[in-house]
């Protein structure tokens, strides 16, 4: 068995990033950029009017007599309009500023008089109100850079510098297969021996969680050719296969034959940790797979701590769980050496471990709002004693 630092590792080098797609802008939210992109235009691309109101030439003006109004140029102005000394212009938001005046007034601080238009603005300054051509970004400038994440600011930038399309790392193509003879449908009754299954909600819900929904859920038998059927399928169309249950050493797990047989190359199987002892990580060719043990706290602990890392690996998105090292508030036994997972609740100063740790429950995880990581070593962590926490 390997330890979690060494699982964590082998995670890493084995599994890199998906092949960069170009997609359309409105359609890349939450994706990191697979490329720098520079501005191929000066944004604003000419100088522009940021107030509704009048613009002139600063040179011009003489504070006690009035400009005479010769024109307009609104917003969308397809032409520009000479202003002559001693003139000004009507001009509104957005507009392009000709280029023989250099200063906006806002309407608010002029008044017209019978000869024109009278400015009474103690503070205006020579260029006031104008945004200049490319003060936003010049052409050949960097607008963003390799691996930042498309946020809705990002989009509406690329989009205000006129891109459509962006390259970036796609979601990757995920295939979900449960194993079990003993589940049944939840909100159908239950036989004898047979139990909800919850994992797929789990996993799916957690995958929407970082905005994946490329989600193919399959459903088998614990039936060895059906399983390894089912992977062979699965690692052909996909970039992350999720098993869960079948990983352990029963006569009816069937996972770790099957990879053998779809010739999926073992990384590993089994960690010293609880829950999620029996995990299995294997790859084949761009693909691939984790086998979670089924238990549903195993599953989802083993989703937060292995396969949210090499989403973040596949995406190049900020997917892991932030970490922090607190104090316990209460003390806590461990009795095995391995290290424990522990669902916590992190009020701001401590971290609680709770009740109900056992792999088979989820009622803990269901209110925990961390995992606190204790260390492989079997002893009582004592209350105030510093441990890490991952933040759900
Ligand atoms: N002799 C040993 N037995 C076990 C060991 C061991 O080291 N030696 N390890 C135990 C540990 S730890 C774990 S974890 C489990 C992992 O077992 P599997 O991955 O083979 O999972 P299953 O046996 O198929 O299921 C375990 C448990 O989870 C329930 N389950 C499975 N799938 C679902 C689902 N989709 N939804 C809800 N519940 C599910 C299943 O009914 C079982 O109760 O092995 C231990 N045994
Ligand atoms: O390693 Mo298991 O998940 O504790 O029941």
């Amino acid at each position: 068995m390997i330890s979690v630092a060494t699982a964590r590792e082998l995670v890493t080098d084995n599994t890199v990033c998906l092949a960069p797609v170009t997609i359309p802008l409105k359609d890349s939210l939450g994706k990191a950029l697979a490329g720098d992109i520079i501005a191929h235009a000066d944004v604003p691309a000419f100088a522009q009017s940021a107030m509704d109101g009048y613009a002139f030439s600063f040179e011009d003006w003489h504070k006690e007599s009035a400009l005479k109004i010769s024109g307009e140029m609104a917003a969308g102005a397809g032409e520009e309009k000479l202003v002559a000394k001693g003139e000004a212009i009507r001009i509104f938001t957005g507009a392009p500023v000709p280029s023989s005046v250099n200063t906006v007034v806002m309407q608010e601080k002029t008044r017209m008089v019978p000869d024109g238009l009278l400015i009474e603005d103690e503070l205006l300054i020579r260029g006031a109100n104008i945004r200049p051509a490319g003060s936003e970004i010049k052409k050949g400038e960097l607008a963003l850079k390799a691996g930042n994440q498309l946020t809705p600011a990002a989009i509406g930038f690329l989009a205000g510098i006129g891109l459509s399309r962006v390259t970036v790392y796609p979601d990757p193509a995920i295939t979900v297969i449960i194993t079990g003879d003993e589940l049944q449908e939840p909100g159908e009754p239950l036989g004898y021996g047979q139990v909800y299954e919850s994992n797929s909600y789990t996993l799916s819900a957690a995958l929407a969680n970082v905005g994946l929904s490329d989600v193919q859920v399959v459903q088998v038998k614990d039936n060895a050719q059906e399983l390894t059927s089912a992977m062979e399928r699965a690692l052909k169309g996909s970039d992350l296969v999720l098993l869960t249950g079948g990983v352990s050493v029963g006569d009816y797990d069937f996972v770790i034959k099957a990879a053998a047989d779809c010739k999926v190359q073992t990384v590993f199987h089994k960690i010293k940790q609880r829950p999620g002892k029996p995990l299995f990580f294997g790859k084949k060719g761009p693909a691939i797979i984790f086998g979670l043990p089924g238990n549903p706290s195993s599953v989802l602990t083993c989703f937060y701590m292995y396969v949210l890392p090499a989403l973040e690996l596949l995406t190049q998105r900020p997917l892991s769980l932030k970490t922090r090292q607190v104090p316990l508030v209460n003390s806590y036994t461990k009795q095995h050496a391995l290290t424990h997972f522990l669902k916590g609740w992190y009020d701001g100063a401590g971290v609680r471990i709770l009740d109900a740790q056992e792999s088979y429950r989820l009622s803990s995880f269901a209110q925990a709002n961390c995992l606190a990581e204790l260390g492989v070593e079997a002893r009582l962590y004592s209350e105030g004693e510093d441990v890490v926490i991952h933040l759900l």
